[in-house]
């Protein structure tokens, strides 16, 4: 195999990216599905494709797959442009949410069905299948058909398939999407412990976030066929660069409020100075604080509460009638029709120009005196069942 151990650990010595895309577009009749990208994916990592059903991300691995071909722009692996280049030449495997397996072979035969049509010798064909079996915790099922295994086992059977071929890229379109929760959650855990071990350099569609920032190195998050933001998954949650990313990124998201009903405590340069006009202001809804009503809070009415076990979420309704979601971490006590305090520690607020929804980085404390806000503090809540 030409996995090569070591190359996961010296991903960062390498300067060529894995994967480079270069003003690549792609239409579909008058419809433009990517409009002149440009990609680096880094080598040696697990880089999740994420974002909204229809955003492109399946166009893109195709792309790169070579199943599709630009309109424009070029493609490198590996620093080689593949632009003109047919699938079977780019050095890759894919892994599909389908398995594509052959339903008339056995385990063993369609985990080498592609080394034998690279009439690999027979020795090395059983070497690497025996390797890719003891991986994948196949052993012992060669001989079955996959109508006779479960959707998990399926699916590690077309991860072997991947595995045997010596790539070290590995495409991978949602290939956990027809499994069950349970199992998804273990075969996600599998091929991240898989793809370390073998320092392959994974592309990864998900449209399901908890996939993409659970797995990934890196995430890039598609809005219409061009990059939201790219970067690790606490750069996405912590870093959002716009208000998509902030409303597509957590579960539930970043809540957004306009910034007309914010009392001026709660917004940056409390010190006198002005903002400089309307903000969108965007904070977790794990950051949000619910106390009384007073001054320097937000007046909420709790519309509605949902049990979630640890937690609750609550549903707040704000002053100019549209509603938030906070995550509430003891209960709270408080009635639906409830008048409430809302708060947050200036600290974990985002915030976003109102009309490009671009991040503006404004500084989060005005003054030492914002910082003593005493309602910014936890001690201050008085006890939620109060609120009852
Ligand atoms: N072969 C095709 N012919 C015409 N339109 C296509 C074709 N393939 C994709 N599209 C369109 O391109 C857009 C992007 O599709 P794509 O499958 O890349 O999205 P996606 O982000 O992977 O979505 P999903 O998460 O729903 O799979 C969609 O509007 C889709 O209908």
């Amino acid at each position: 195999m030409n996995h090569a151990p070591l190359a996961h650990a010296t991903a960062h010595l390498h300067p060529t990216p894995a994967i480079r895309l270069r003003q690549v577009s792609k239409s579909w009749g008058e419809q433009v599905v990517i409009p002149g990208l440009d990609l680096d994916i880094p080598r040696g990592g697990l880089t999740a494709l994420l974002g909204p059903s229809g955003c492109g991300k399946s166009t893109l691995l195709r792309l790169i797959a070579g199943l599709e071909h630009p309109d424009s722009g070029s493609v490198e692996i590996d620093g080689h442009d593949v632009t003109a280049a047919p699938p079977a030449q780019r050095g890759l495997s894919m892994v599909f949410q389908s398995y594509a397996l052959f339903p008339h072979l056995s385990v063993a035969e369609n985990i080498v069905f592609g080394l034998k049509v690279r009439s690999l010798a027979r020795g090395e064909r059983e070497h690497r299948l025996q390797e890719a079996l003891r991986l994948t915790n196949l052993a012992g099922l060669e001989q079955r058909k996959p109508a006779q295994l479960s959707g998990g086992q399926r699916q590690r059977v077309a991860l072997a398939r991947s595995i045997v071929s010596g790539h070290s890229l590995c495409l991978m379109d949602e290939p956990l999407s027809n499994l069950d929760a349970k199992l998804r959650h273990s075969v996600r855990h599998e091929i991240r412990s898989l793809q370390q071990r073998l320092g392959m350099t994974v592309v990864y569609v998900t449209h399901d976030q908890t996939e993409a920032l659970g797995m990934a190195d890196t995430v890039v998050l598609l809005d219409q066929g061009r990059i939201a933001q790219q970067g690790a998954p606490a750069e996405l949650y912590n870093q959002p660069r716009n208000t998509f990313c902030a409303t597509f990124i957590g579960t539930p998201p970043m809540m957004l409020l306009d910034s007309s009903y914010v009392p001026a405590e709660l917004l940056p340069h409390h010190d006198g100075s002005t903002t400089g006009g309307p903000l969108r202001i965007g904070v977790r809804p794990e950051h949000l604080l619910l106390g009384d009503v007073a001054a320097g809070r937000i007046p909420v009415i709790l519309r509605h509460r949902e049990f979630q076990g640890a937690e609750a979420y609550a549903y707040l309704e704000l002053p100019d009638a549209s509603q938030i979601i906070a995550r509430i971490a003891h209960g709270l006590p408080a009635l639906p029709g409830a008048r409430l305090g809302l708060s947050w520690h200036t600290v974990h607020a985002h915030y976003f120009a109102p009309d490009s929804g671009r991040r503006l980085d404004l500084p989060h404390t005005g003054t030492a005196d914002h910082q003593a806000q005493p309602h910014t503090t936890q001690d201050d809540f008085r006890p939620v069942a109060q609120y009852a």
